[in-house]
């Protein structure tokens, strides 16, 4: 059985839109701070460091949203991350969001491990390799 990380945020006033409503492109924001949190506590790598030092990122590839119930200023999300597929750079990631048991948005993302000077993918290194294996058990 996969084992899910957990993190969260709060829908703040900019993030809202006429309606009252979260606006999409926030919700993509939010889900890349999921990605940055999956990768500083459960990877142990913080995206300063990966990026700054290590010189490789994480751009995505893949990107499927569905939304399912909208959600307003000063809701508590619950965000779940669950990495599904380990490939030699690639990763695909199960992420939901959740307000109090209700459902928001459930996502499929596709993460590739990039050079950062070659602009090309590049094999996840073993410590982060390890410890996304570790954390989930893997369709392939
Ligand atoms: C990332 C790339 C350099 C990889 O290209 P290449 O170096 O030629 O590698 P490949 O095409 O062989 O693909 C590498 C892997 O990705 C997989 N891949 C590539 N595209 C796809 C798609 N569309 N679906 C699924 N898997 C894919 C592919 O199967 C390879 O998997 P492995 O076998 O596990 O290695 C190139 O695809 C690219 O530049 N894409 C554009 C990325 C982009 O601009 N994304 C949007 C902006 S970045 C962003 O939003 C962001 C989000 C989060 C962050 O933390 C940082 C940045």
């Amino acid at each position: 059985m996969s084992i899910a990380f957990e993190t969260s945020a709060q829908v703040r006033f900019a993030h809202i839109d006429a309606a009252g409503i979260v606006f999409y492109p926030r919700y993509l924001e939010m889900l890349n701070g999921a990605v940055e949190d999956w990768c500083e506590r459960a990877l142990g790598v913080s995206f300063r460091e990966m990026h700054h030092d290590r010189k490789i990122g994480v751009p995505t590839v893949k990107l499927q949203v569905d939304f399912t119930a909208p959600s307003h200023l000063g809701d508590h999300l619950s965000i779940a991350l669950t990495p599904k597929k380990l490939g030699r750079s690639s990763c695909n990631l199960d992420i939901c969001f959740a307000c109090e048991g209700e459902v928001r948005l459930k996502a499929e993302v596709v993460l590739v491990c990039m050079d950062l000077e070659s602009q090309r993918s590049t094999a996840w290194p073993d410590d982060m390799r390890l410890r996304i294996s570790e954390a989930s058990t893997l369709a392939a």
